[in-house]
């Protein structure tokens, strides 16, 4: 029987952790973490994730302030934004929700943030911190399936991991972390060719293709750990993610399920660095 790996369990439970260290952290007088979380305009899937990010900051007792911005922003005026909060000593963790508008060059504004409060690690500074294998802030989607893979002691040494996708906030980051973990590691892309043949040796198999079920048991070794990165609604409106769940379940040792997966692991990430930082400002 294959293990479920419970990203929604272990969210969980790690958030029910940082309330706690909140709540100490009060007691002992010290200023409430703060994440800012920046929306720029209307689209439906950001807003969900950013709402979740926001129940999830307030639950924990965090200080959470979500800056709702027009999609007509101009960039410079983002970017006095994001300076306001740098500058901001009661501002822990800034980040601003991607995609932005296609007016806005993405580089400059993850530049603008202040790489101790980058909080999604996507500041070229942290970047560069990871690909030496140094980190400070790691990104958070990568650090919870790394996290979630620990909590159920699969041990990544030696192992053979093929990541399919080469995004700077998901494959190429997490490359850096499966390297840092000592597994072999394969990114695979839309032109690899033969993708199936790569697919096919890998020990841990990582899917942040974008496109619904796409993996299905023929791409998957008898008795691998599958982790879906995957976010899509199907044809009724569910959401589903890059792996086909029931084809592959009977051959897997351990999958991720989407919903309940790597997400919530995602939005927990995010908040343990939050703390962190807090933890940092406060000179503790
Ligand atoms: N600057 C930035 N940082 C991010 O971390 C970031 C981003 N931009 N842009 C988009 C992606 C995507 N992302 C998700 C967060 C939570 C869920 C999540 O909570 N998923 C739930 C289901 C949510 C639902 O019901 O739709 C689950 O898998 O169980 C998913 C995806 C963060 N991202």
């Amino acid at each position: 029987m294959a293990v479920i790996l419970d990203g929604k369990a272990l969210a969980n439970k790690m958030q029910e952790d940082l309330a706690n260290e909140v709540t100490e952290w009060k007691n002992k007088g010290y200023r409430i973490p703060t994440l800012v979380v920046i929306l720029i305009g209307e689209d439906s899937a950001s807003k969900v994730y950013v709402k979740n990010k926001e129940k999830s900051a307030q639950k924990i007792g965090f200080n959470s302030i979500v800056r709702r911005l027009d999609d007509s922003i101009k960039e410079e005026e983002l970017l006095l934004i994001i300076e306001s909060y740098n500058q901001d000593d009661s501002v822990d963790g800034i980040l601003v929700q991607l995609p932005l508008p296609k007016h806005i060059d993405e580089e400059k504004v993850l530049l603008a943030i202040d790489p101790r409060k980058d909080v999604d690690g996507f500041h070229p500074l942290n970047v560069g911190k990871l690909f030496v294998g140094d980190p400070d802030m790691h990104p958070c989607t990568p650090y919870g399936i790394i996290t979630l893979l620990k909590e159920h002691q699969i041990d990544l040494v030696g192992k053979k991991v093929v990541i399919i996708g080469r995004s700077n906030i998901v494959g190429k980051p997490l490359m850096h972390m499966m390297l840092n973990e000592d597994a072999t590691v394969t990114i695979a892309h839309s032109k690899t060719k033969n993708l199936k043949d790569e697919t096919l040796t890998a020990d841990v198999l990582v899917a942040a293709i974008g496109q619904a079920e796409f993996i299905t048991s023929d791409y998957v070794k008898e008795g691998a750990v599958v982790v879906d990165v995957g976010m899509n609604r199907n044809s009724e409106g569910k959401l589903v993610g890059d792996v086909d769940y029931q084809d592959v379940l009977p051959k897997v040792s351990a999958i991720t399920p989407v919903p309940g997966g790597v997400g919530p692991m995602t939005i927990t990430m995010l908040m343990e660095q939050t703390m962190n930082q807090g933890r940092k400002h406060c000179g503790e």
